[in-house]
Formats: structure tokens, sequence, C-alpha cells
């Protein structure tokens, strides 16, 4: 799957400002923003519900739509409302009899947790069983490339345990698997690699180690002392810092470094050293581009 020089506005919002992105088979991919980022029209894109204005998309070295009308895509979206009067099993026999390659309905129910329900009209079902419904339809066709915009949103926490390990089971199969959600510890534990979007760019792309290690991968916490005056972005190691309530936050990518040259510096006062998490990084980065992007405004507007 590939986007390249991919741009797609609505009037003057850019939704997808060009983006370049690669997805190799069998990856699992967790596509991270915040709202409003573009995650859902990127998805479109791909999904070829949607033309770019410019750039092109790619699935399987083609097209989006014929890799869909060849059934090799399934897509699980936000939205999309339940056929009525039929039950759960009609429905997923109805929609794996539509793809050339569909998996065996007993494999579809029992990946979307959906056995117990099959005789259940689906128009009677709980906000979070029609999520595992819309799972099972996306998985029905068997498809190579299985896409969730936003997969457990409705879900309770056991719900959620199993999907996910439902998802990675079907991706160790060798298909790929192209989510997008804003349970960030959902992405750590269970995609091969991260994307982040902001303002309908990359901001970053990588592991989440990698993606930790970008935004300086430990926290050092330390109350300032009276009197310090050492720049705490020149220590050694120290990606950025910030101070609120005499406490110093810093990002560093390498805390030994930084905790040596504090204790040189006499500075150790309630120190606390702490692995970045996902979150620290996805806050870092998004609110990087966001300031930055306010900062290029304000500049314009000083200019006119
Ligand atoms: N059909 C549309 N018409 C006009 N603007 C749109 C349309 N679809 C999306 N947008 C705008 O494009 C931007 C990106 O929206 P998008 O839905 O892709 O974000 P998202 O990352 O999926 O957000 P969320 O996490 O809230 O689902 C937003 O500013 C949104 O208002």
């Amino acid at each position: 799957m590939s986007f390249t020089g991919v741009v797609k506005a609505f009037g003057a919002v850019r939704a997808v400002d060009v983006i370049d992105l690669r997805v190799p088979r069998g990856e699992a991919v967790a596509l991270l923003g915040r709202n409003g980022a573009g995650k859902s029209t990127a998805i479109g894109l791909l999904l070829g519900l949607d033309e770019p204005d410019s750039g092109t998309v790619r699935l399987f070295g083609g097209p989006p739509a014929r890799a869909v009308t060849a059934g090799r895509v399934g897509a699980m979206l936000q939205d999309g409302r339940p056929i009525r009067r039929v039950t759960v099993r009609e429905l997923l026999t109805f929609v794996a009899s539509t793809y050339p390659h569909p998996l065996p309905l007993a494999e579809s129910l029992g990946l979307a947790g959906l056995t117990e329900l099959a005789g259940r009209r689906v128009d009677k079902l709980s906000g979070g069983q029609l999520q595992r419904v819309r799972f099972a339809v996306a998985l029905a066709g068997g498809p190579e490339l299985l896409v969730l915009d936003e997969p457990t949103a409705a879900l309770d926490v056991e719900a959620r345990r199993a999907f996910w390990s439902s998802m990675r089971a079907y991706a160790d199969r060798g298909n790929t698997v192209l989510f997008s959600t804003h349970y960030l510890e959902e992405a750590d534990d269970n995609a091969d690699r991260i994307v982040v979007i902001d303002h309908g760019r990359i901001v970053a792309d990588g592991t989440s180690e990698q993606i930790k290690g970008s935004v300086g991968g430990h926290l050092v916490c330390f109350d300032l002392p009276e009197g310090f005056t050492a720049e705490l972005t020149r220590l050694p190691g120290v990606v950025s810092a910030e101070v609120r309530a005499g406490r110093a936050r810093l990002r560093t990518d390498d805390s030994d470094a930084t905790v040596v040259a504090l204790a040189g510096l006499d500075a150790i006062r309630r120190l606390e050293v702490a692995p970045a998490t996902l979150e620290d990084a996805f806050l870092a980065l998004t609110h990087t581009t966001r300031d930055a992007k306010d900062e290029m405004k304000d500049d314009t507007k000083d200019g006119l």
C-alpha cells in the first residue's frame, strides 16, 4: 500500500497535506492523531471512497477501487447503520457470498466474538456488540488488507482485549492491518509501526520505541534549587525542558548523562527518572507542530 505526495483539501482545510507512506504486506500499522488530524480522510482515500486532489494512492500495485472490487480489502469505518430484521448469521453469510475467497462463517464469528450472538437480530444489539458485527463484516471476505477506523471506540475492557488478540491473530497470518485509534496504549501494544499525523502531515513514523526515543526516551523530573541558573536544554542528553511550579521536567535521550550532570550541579531535589510513554511522545509531537503552525499564522498576521 502506498501514498505518494497525496493532498486532499475540503475548501480551505487541507485535511491531508502531502502524505508519503509505504506499508509492506504483513505489517500492523497504527495511525494516530488528534481529532481532525486527517486520519479518516486518509483512510477514505486508501479505500478509494474519495479521490486525492493530487498525488497517488496505490493498493496492491493498482488503484484502490480495483483492490476493493477484487475483495482484497476489508474495512470497518466509524459510521454505518445496521440493516434491520436480519440476524448476525444472515448478514455475515450475505456479505461473505459477495467475496471470491471469504472466511468460513464460523471463523469470522469466532474472531469477532460473536459465536453466541449469531442468531440475534442485528438491530437489537448493543453498541459494543454492533461494533463487533462491523469487525466481522470487515473480516468476512478474508481480506489481505484490513482497515479499521477507531475499532474499539464502543468496546468494554474485555471486548477490547478480545478484539486485539483477534486482530493480531489475523495479522499473524500474513495480512496487513491499518488501524486508527485514540487509545495510545493500544497502539503501543498492538502495532508493529506507528504513524502520527498532525494537520494532515506525518510527524512521526516508526516503532513505538523509535517514536518515544525521538522526543527523548526518558523523563527526568526534579525540584529546581534556589538560584539555579544553568540552561536546562544544554544539559547532556536533554531534548526539551519545561518548568512548572518550580519543578523541572526534562525529556532526555540519555538519562544517565543528564542525572550525572545534575548531580555535578548539586541540583538533585526529589529526583524522578521514568521512561517516556507513547502518550508523552504523542503530546510532544502534536503540540510542537501545532504551536509552530500557530506561530507561523501569527507571524503572517503581523506581516499583513
Ligand atoms: N467532507 C468534509 N467536508 C469538509 N471538511 C471535512 C470533511 N471531512 C473532513 N473534513 C475536515 O478535514 C479535517 C480532517 O478530518 P478527519 O475526519 O480526516 O480527521 P480525523 O483525524 O479522522 O479526526 P477524528 O479523530 O476526530 O475522527 C478536519 O478539519 C475536518 O473538519
